[in-house]
């Protein structure tokens, strides 16, 4: 390893981000009262442009008005390639109370791209003498944004996630599917007879988590767009969170339950890992520095595997 420590990502639950159109405020209260982590506002793709302007206000009176708990509220920005995105930025940040945790960058390609969104919110900032600095959290989900995934982790200091949105990336990519996340009927190999699927999300997942994981930020998984599929939403959910990923996006409300499940780590998981930290404890104090747990090798990596588990169910508070 680097001799730079990794640095550790913002201690805070991220295990659902839900999304609401905002120019749909009637379900603002119910996406309030849900299970989710994070609340995601939209004003980019769920909004028509001729509603942009009513969203936007519908957002600005909701952040104060709706209690929202303690979730962590975000709004998604439009991209940069638009007409809208600077007007976002500027209501949002002259108008919205303190209650504003968060905006999302959707569609990001390379590390400028922060870096113009950062320079206007610091100067609406110290302008509006807001108390709060606003966090950043974005999407890749374009063929530059994967290219550039780690210079954009690595942008700005006001970032504390990274999302794969499976959409625009599969359409930026020129992917063959109109399918958002999820198995592909065609992504398989053929051998002996028996196809095998597998999963084209995969290398630009793994890509997101090296990338968040270098630079102190949350890496998660995004829209999974069949929500009639409750088990290819947990397949989807599952691979994630094995590969790194601390949470997944809902789209609808009956998702919060099932990412909230797949990212809260069983009771069987952080029983073993306690178990783990006990055996590596005992180990320790003998002068060794593996042991044998259940029959398999246990090291000081596994403190650090672990580690990871017992965390989050602390956060959770199991
Ligand atoms: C997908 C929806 C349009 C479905 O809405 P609806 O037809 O109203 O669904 P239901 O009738 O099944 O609703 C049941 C009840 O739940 C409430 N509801 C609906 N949606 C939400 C929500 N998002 N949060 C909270 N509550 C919600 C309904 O009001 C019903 O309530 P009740 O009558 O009291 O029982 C809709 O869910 C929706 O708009 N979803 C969000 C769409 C969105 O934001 N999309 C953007 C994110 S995905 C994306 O952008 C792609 C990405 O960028 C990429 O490139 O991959
Ligand atoms: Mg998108």
């Amino acid at each position: 390893m680097s001799f730079r420590i990794q640095p550790a990502p913002p201690a805070r639950l991220n295990r659902c981000q839900l999304f609401g159109p905002g120019s749909r405020p009637a379900i603002f209260e119910k996406m309030a009262a849900s299970a989710a982590d994070v609340i995601n506002l939209d004003l980019e793709d769920s909004v028509s442009p001729d509603d942009k302007p009513a969203a936007r206000a519908n957002i600005i009176e909701a952040i104060g008005d709706v209690d929202w708990g303690d979730k962590t509220l975000s709004v998604r920005i439009n991209s940069l390639d638009t007409p809208f995105w600077y007007r976002d930025v500027v209501d949002l940040l002259e108008q919205a109370s303190e209650r504003l945790d968060q905006i999302m960058i959707p569609k990001v390609g390379n590390a400028a791209d922060l870096y113009a969104v950062d320079a206007l919110v610091t100067a609406i900032e110290a302008a509006k003498g807001r108390k709060k600095k606003i966090a950043f959290e974005v999407i890749i989900e374009s063929a530059a944004g994967i290219c550039h995934v780690e210079e954009i982790a690595a942008a700005t200091p006001r970032l504390q996630a990274m999302s794969l949105g499976a959409a625009d990336f599969a359409a930026s990519m020129g992917m063959a599917t109109t399918g958002i996340g999820g198995t592909q009927k065609w992504y398989y190999m053929h051998h002996e007879g028996v196809n095998y699927w597998s999963d084209p999300w995969h290398w630009a997942q793994a890509a997101i988590v090296a990338a968040c994981r270098t630079h102190g930020v949350l890496p998660v998984d995004g829209p999974f767009g069949d929500f009639s599929d409750d088990e290819g939403f947990r397949t989807q959910a599952r691979r994630s969170a094995t590969l790194g990923m601390v949470g997944k996006w809902a789209i609808h409300p009956k998702q919060v339950a099932l990412a909230n499940e797949v990212f809260t780590p069983s009771e069987d998981a952080v029983g073993e890992a306690r178990e783990i930290l006990s055996a590596m404890e005992e180990a320790t104090a003998r002068g060794e520095g593996a042991t044998v747990y259940k029959g398999r090798l246990v090291d000081i990596a596994s403190i650090k595997q672990a580690e990871v588990i017992v965390r989050q169910a602390e956060m959770i508070g199991l």
